[in-house]
């Protein structure tokens, strides 16, 4: 039988609720990534609140499957019933039914209940290979469809349930997923998760054209995870949620699907299991907790590679390290470092200021490093300027550098200020040894002009102190509010952009 729809492809009795009830009907897992487990969690991540009945209890993990033990279907319908005796239900989402006599109990409390929202996903295989449905059952299932809204095949479970050969390309998945709409009269979402390719594709397809259109696709790139366990449970669950809050299928795969992205960026980070781990449902949540040990530094130098990747791109550092650099070009380097070095020992001096007082540590750490500054800079003139003009004022890239750096200062956060202060150490330190460690293995010390300047470019005490300069950052970051950690970040990113164009302007400037 065929429901009759509204407009948005849902059934008229749909209500819309902010927080809406949702159940999943499903098997278990104990390592939480698959099943009912997975089910509540996106469940609680999209906005509702999660029930559930166990179909089967599934002794899995993220290798494979170990044993399914079925309870008897009279109990499967007590817990039915014990639900829709007491709660209005406003979705349900139906994962793995096992089989024949599981099917016709859902498909008995269906008929009876009539819940206004319907999902299902046709768990048939796991990843791992295993069986989570008997294949007599395979009929019963495609019998049950019907009686849903919408269906979530995976590619091979599209072409069980059209008793076809799986699709081997996205435009046959989506003419199978058109054909299966039109059979049954159902919305199917077609999921790409199962092809190759850098991107990851799902469509929604409604053959009565419900939807507006026959076919709406939702392009978004495949993320480089073997975590997936469980995207389709999630998925369909979070489906449920949304659309009985939105009421708009479109609407409610595009921001289902992007939860999903998130939950798959983040999901090496639980390290669940050695086979495929599960995916991070409530990533969101965990945005906002202080980072531990060296996490957010990591994080920050992570989020600039692309900078770093341009430093050693550009022609200043790949002729400095060659020795095919124009002296003009290094001149014009040496001097407005040295103008660099007076403006940044005056940041660090600040920092010391603004230095937490438990820590008398931090605060005599930068107040030092502020007099090394001051050392490092009459030593360019001593031994490097004397054979170079000194410019008066600065260039345009280190006066955006400068103001930039003195900008934050005043504004007086103190771990702002570090994000700001740490790029100059970092990315110096980082060229530093590649450029010094390149050179010794070159073996033409006293040919190369830049030689006795890249002997000491790679200071072991320098080292030390980017090492003692990314604690403190990490430091701060611990105690700093989600917005201020937000705003070390932009101050790092900032500042590391400012390094790239500061190696970059001798090429553009030096000549002027
Ligand atoms: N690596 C990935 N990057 C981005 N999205 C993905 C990735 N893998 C799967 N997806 C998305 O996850 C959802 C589930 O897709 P898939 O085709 O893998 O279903 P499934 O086989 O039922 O899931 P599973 O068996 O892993 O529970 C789809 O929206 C798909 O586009
Ligand atoms: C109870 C249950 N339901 C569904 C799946 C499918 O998930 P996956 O294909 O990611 O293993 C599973 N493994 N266990």
């Amino acid at each position: 039988m065929i429901h009759a729809v509204d407009d948005l492809g849902t059934r008229p009795g749909l209500r819309l609720r902010t927080t809406p009830r949702v159940l999943s009907i499903a098997g278990t897992d104990p390592t939480g990534g698959a099943g009912i487990q997975a089910d509540l969690k996106s469940i609680a991540a999209n906005g509702g609140y999660g029930m559930a009945v166990v179909t089967a209890l599934v002794a899995q993990n993220t290798r494979g499957v170990r044993s399914v033990h079925t309870p008897p279907v009279a109990f499967l319908r007590e817990q039915l019933d014990a639900v829709s005796d007491d709660v209005t239900i406003d979705a349900v989402k139906i994962g793995m039914l096992a089989d024949v006599d599981v099917i016709a109990e859902v498909r008995s409390w269906l008929e009876a209940t009539r819940p206004p929202l319907v999902v299902l996903d046709p768990v048939m295989v796991a990843t791992s290979g295993d069986r989570l449905l008997e294949p007599s059952a395979e009929q019963a299932l495609r019998e049950l469809l019907p009686l849903v809204d919408l269906v979530t095949p995976n590619l091979p479970e599209l072409a069980v349930l059209l008793q076809e050969e799986p699709a081997a390309t996205w435009a046959e998945a989506v003419e199978q997923g058109t054909r299966l709409s039109a059979a049954v009269g159902v919305i199917v979402l077609v999921k790409g998760g199962h092809l190759t390719g850098d991107s990851c594709p799902d469509a929604l397809v409604d053959a009565r054209g419900l939807l507006g259109e026959t076919v709406v696709e939702f392009a978004s790139p495949r993320v480089v995870t073997r975590h997936t366990h469980g995207t389709g449970c999630s998925l369909s669950s979070a489906i449920a949620t949304v659309q009985a809050r939105t009421g708009d299928w479109v609407r409610s795969v595009a921001q289902v699907k992007e939860w999903l992205q998130g939950a798959l960026l983040h999901a090496d980070e639980l390290e669940v299991g050695a086979g495929n781990g599960p995916i991070h449902h409530l990533h969101h949540l965990f945005a906002d907790r202080p980072p531990a040990g060296q996490e957010f530094s990591g994080s920050l130098w992570s989020e600039i590679e692309p900078i770093r990747t341009a430093i050693f791109e550009l022609p200043f550092v790949r002729r400095l390290g060659d020795g095919s650099l124009d002296a003009r070009d290094f001149g014009y380097y040496i001097a407005q470092d040295a103008l660099y070095l007076n403006a940044y020992s005056r940041v660090l001096a600040r920092a010391s200021a603004l230095a937490p007082t438990p820590t008398p540590a931090e605060q005599v750490f930068w107040a030092d490093s502020a007099g090394v500054c001051l050392k490092v800079e009459s030593e360019l003139h001593r031994s490097w300027l004397g054979e170079h003009a000194t410019p008066a004022a600065l260039g345009p890239v280190t006066k955006a550098y400068v103001d930039h750096l003195l900008a934050i200062s005043a504004q007086g956060s103190y771990g702002v200020l570090l994000a700001a202060i740490l790029p100059c150490y970092w990315l110096y330190a980082e060229v530093g040894e590649r450029l010094h460690a390149a050179f010794q293995t070159r073996g033409d010390a006293a040919a190369h002009p830049y030689g006795a300047w890249l002997e000491t470019y790679a200071d072991e005490a320098f080292a030390v102190a980017t090492r003692r300069a990314i604690a403190f950052t990490d430091s701060a970051a611990t105690t700093a509010s989600p917005q201020e950690r937000a705003a070390m970040r932009a101050a790092f990113a900032a500042s590391s952009r400012c390094e790239l164009d500061f190696f970059d302007a001798p090429r553009l400037h030096a000549g002027a």
